[in-house]
C-alpha cells in the first residue's frame, strides 16, 4: 500500500513525520510531492526510503491513499489536473474544513475521505476528525482510521459540526497558547514575576494538566472543584473570570462560523 502526500508545508510534513516517527508507516510506503522540492526533500533526508516525485501526475499514478495537505484554495489547480486519471481503487483525502466530502465526490471518480488533523498529532496526541464519503470501502475506513490511532484519537464528525470541531481541536492549540501568552504577561504586570520564570511555570501546569486529562484521573469539572478551596484564592480568581470573560468564547465560535462560511463561497472545485 502506497501513501502519497501533496503539499509538505506545515501539516504535509508533519503528518509525514508523525506517521513514520510512530511507525504506523514504513518511510518506503510513502510519496511526497511538494510544488517547490525542498520541503519534500528536508523530508527525505531524515527518511531517506521516502520517495520524492517529480510531478502531481507521478504521485497519483504511485498512490492508493493520496492526501491533499494544501490551503483550500488550491485544491481547484490540483483536482482538475488529477481527476481524470483517478480510479475507483484508490482513496483521496482532504485534510482541509471548508471542502466536503460531497463535494470531493462531486469532482472525482476515487473513494474519498476528510481527515483534519492537529498540531497536537506531532506528540502522537490529541484528536484527527474523520468524515468519510459514501464510496468508502468499509476495509479502507478502518485501514485509515487504525491507521491514524497511531498518532492522535480519530473521531468521526458530521459535516455540520465539522468547523466547531476543528475550532476546538485544530485551531485549539494556537487559541489556548494565545490566552496563555496573555496570562503570563498579566502575571508579569500585576505581581512582577519575570517572563522567563512565568512561562516556565505555565508550561509545566499545562503538561501537569494535560497528563492529568491523558490518564483520566480528574474531569474538567473536578478540577475546578478539587482545586477551589473554600473561602480561598481560586474561587476568589474563578469569581474575577467569571466576571470579566464575557462574550469572548462566543464571539471567537461565532468569527470562525462566519469566516467558515465565506471561505465555502469562494472556495471552488
Ligand atoms: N495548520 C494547521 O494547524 C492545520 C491546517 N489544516 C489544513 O491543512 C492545509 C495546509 O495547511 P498548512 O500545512 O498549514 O499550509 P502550508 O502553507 O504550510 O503548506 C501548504 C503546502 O502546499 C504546497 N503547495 C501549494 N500548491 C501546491 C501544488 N499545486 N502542488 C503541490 N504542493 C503545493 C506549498 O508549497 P510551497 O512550498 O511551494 O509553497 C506548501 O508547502 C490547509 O488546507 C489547512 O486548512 C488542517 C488542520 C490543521
Ligand atoms: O486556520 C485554519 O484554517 C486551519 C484549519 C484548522 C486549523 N487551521
Amino acid at each position: 500500500m502506497k501513501w502519497g502526500i501533496i503539499g509538505t508545508g506545515n501539516m504535509g510534513s508533519m503528518l509525514t513525520s508523525s506517521l513514520l516517527s510512530s511507525k504506523a508507516l514504513e518511510p518506503d510506503d510513502m510519496i511526497l510531492y511538494n510544488r517547490s522540492s525542498e520541503k519534500a526533500l528536508k523530508l527525505k533526508e531524515q527518511f531517506p526510503a521516502i520517495h520524492v516525485a517529480a510531478s502531481l501526475k507521478e504521485i497519483q499514478k504511485n498512490c492508493d491513499i493520496l492526501f491533499i495537505c494544501v490551503k483550500p484554495h488550491h485544491y481547484k489547480t490540483i483536482l482538475e489536473e488529477l481527476k481524470s486519471d483517478f480510479t475507483e481503487e484508490q482513496c483521496l483525502i482532504s485534510i482541509t474544513s471548508p471542502i466536503s466530502v460531497n463535494e470531493l465526490e462531486n469532482h472525482t471518480p476515487c473513494q474519498v475521505a476528510r481527515i483534519v488533523p492537529s498540531i497536537t498529532n506531532h506528540a502522537h496526541a490529541g484528536v484527527s476528525l474523520f468524515t468519510f464519503g459514501s464510496r468508502m470501502k468499509k476495509e479502507r475506513k478502518e485501514l485509515l482510521l487504525e491507521t491514524f490511532k497511531a498518532i492522535s484519537t480519530p473521531v468521526e464528525v458530521e459535516e455540520e459540526h465539522i468547523r466547531v470541531a476543528s475550532d476546538i481541536v485544530s485551531c485549539g492549540p494556537a487559541f489556548i497558547s494565545y490566552l496563555l501568552s496573555n496570562w503570563i504577561t498579566a502575571a508579569q504586570h500585576v505581581a512582577g514575576i519575570s517572563e522567563e520564570q512565568a512561562t516556565e511555570l505555565t508550561e509545566n501546569m499545562m503538561i501537569g494538566l494535560g497528563e492529568l486529562l491523558s490518564k483520566r484521573i480528574f474531569t474538567l469539572e473536578e478540577l475546578m472543584e478539587k482545586v477551589t478551596v473554600k473561602g480561598g484564592v481560586t474561587g476568589e480568581g474563578l469569581q474575577a473570570m467569571e466576571d470579566h470573560l464575557g462574550e469572548l468564547f462566543f464571539e471567537m465560535f461565532k468569527a470562525t462560523q462566519r469566516k467558515h462560511k465565506d471561505d465555502k463561497k469562494s472556495i471552488e472545485l
